[in-house]
């Protein structure tokens, strides 16, 4: 079992953003532009989608490790901190998603 996080990879891309090194996947991939990793993120999603749909276990795994890592690529370059997706996270706790959407589609 390893303790390594969400939060852990987050600084690390925010690191190679900042410190812009050369060899660096994430500097290349930022370097492109926003909507160039919005794209990669959405090629990643249809992928897990792929994997789970196929039912190959593992593949799934690696398919959403990717779609993790392009979600904090797309939060860095959005201005989103991980802190404020799980604060939004936490803040719909209280409420089942059945609530949520019928209050959303109430009236
Ligand atoms: N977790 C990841 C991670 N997941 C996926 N990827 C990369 O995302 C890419 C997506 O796969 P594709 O087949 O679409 O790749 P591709 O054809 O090379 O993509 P493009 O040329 O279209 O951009 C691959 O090149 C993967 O290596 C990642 N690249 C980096 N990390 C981690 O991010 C951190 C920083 O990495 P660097 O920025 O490379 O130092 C390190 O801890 C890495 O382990």
């Amino acid at each position: 079992m390893t303790s390594f996080s969400l939060a852990d990879l987050e600084a690390i891309i925010g690191a190679r953003a900042t410190a812009g090194a050369e060899s660096s996947y994430t500097v290349k991939l930022i370097g492109k532009g926003q909507a160039k990793c919005a794209q990669k993120l959405g090629e990643e999603a249809v992928e897990t989608v792929i994997a789970a749909v196929t039912g190959d276990r593992e593949e799934l795994c690696k398919e959403a490790a990717d779609l993790l890592y392009h979600l904090l690529v797309v939060l860095r370059v959005g201005n989103v901190s991980l802190a404020e997706v799980e604060a939004e996270l936490a803040r719909r706790t209280g409420q089942s998603g059945l609530e949520e959407k019928a209050a959303r589609t109430a009236g």
